[in-house]
């Protein structure tokens, strides 16, 4: 599956656990050798009663996520195709917490996505306390940037232009940046108007990839905290677009996109 260019392979693990460990995952996600991913995601019977389903998320090196925003839209319309998602809304539980979906008439998912967490400790990020920005040197430049939680850690560089950001020399050097204790994914991205943001993202545990959802919704309220864009905001990814919605600090942040399926198959050990 994919969603607006991210993409997955979806294993339905509600009858038996991944039997795949991070050397297994990091093989299959391999798109040489293997059957190439941008993560891998599980479904899962929820551990939380609130939650219908919970779903695992693992990047393509294998490492753990806590959050997958293009991944959770895709195991909802997965979810609908298997007949276990009705009408409305349905929480799942995600790695980091509950997150609500909905599918709408037009096929797109609709997710709150929780309430973002600028606080250093939960991103986490070195740093004593929260500011609207941060700087670091990369390569010999002085980089400014946001970070926020949505589950997993993000950062956020404002650049002039998307299309000639340094994401494959700022990307690698902020993720792995010492004070990134569980590193990071880094997103480029270009005001156009209060409302609208082009973004591009060098995500934790795989590069830069076509879209990503949580990204998305990082990157609209690191900028909404520094005054640079509104409430509604269009995100213009390679891989196409995100509509977010956030209402201020303390409030859920909602992402609405499609997902779409590639292909089925089965895999045997
Ligand atoms: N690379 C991310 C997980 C996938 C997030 C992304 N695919 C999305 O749509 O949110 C991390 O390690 O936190």
């Amino acid at each position: 599956m994919h969603g607006a260019g991210n993409d997955f392979v979806v294993i339905d693990c509600r009858r038996q656990p991944l039997p795949l460990d991070a050397a297994a995952i990091a093989r299959l996600g391999d798109r040489h050798i293997g059957v190439g991913f941008d993560q891998l995601l599980t479904i899962e019977p929820a551990r939380d009663p609130a939650c219908a389903f919970r779903y695992g998320i693992y990047n393509r090196d294998g490492s753990e996520a806590g959050q997958c925003g293009n991944g959770v839209r895709c195991v909802a319309a997965w979810l609908r195709r298997d007949g276990a998602l009705g009408p409305g809304l349905t929480r799942l539980q995600s790695p980091s917490g509950a997150v609500t979906v909905e599918i709408l008439a037009d096929g797109r998912v609709r997710v709150d996505m929780g309430i973002p967490d600028f606080t250093p400790a939960a991103i986490p990020l070195r740093e004593a306390v929260a500011a609207p920005l941060y700087a670091r040197e990369l390569g010999g430049a002085r980089v400014e940037f946001g970070a926020v939680s949505m589950g997993n850690p993000h950062a956020v560089i404002e650049v002039a232009a998307a299309g000639r950001a340094p994401v494959a020399e700022w990307g690698p050097a902020l993720e792995n940046h010492t004070d990134f204790p569980d590193r990071a994914n880094i997103g480029f991205a270009e005001v156009l108007a209060p409302d609208e943001i082009r973004l591009r993202v060098w995500e934790r545990g795989v590069g830069e990839t076509q879209a990503c959802g949580s990204g998305a919704c990082a990157a609209a309220v690191v900028l909404h905290q520094r005054g640079r864009c509104g409430s509604e905001v269009r995100v213009h990814l390679p891989g196409g677009l995100l509509e977010i919605s956030w209402a201020g600090p303390g409030r859920p942040v909602w992402m609405t996109g499609p997902a779409a399926f590639v292909f089925d198959g089965n895999y045997h050990l």
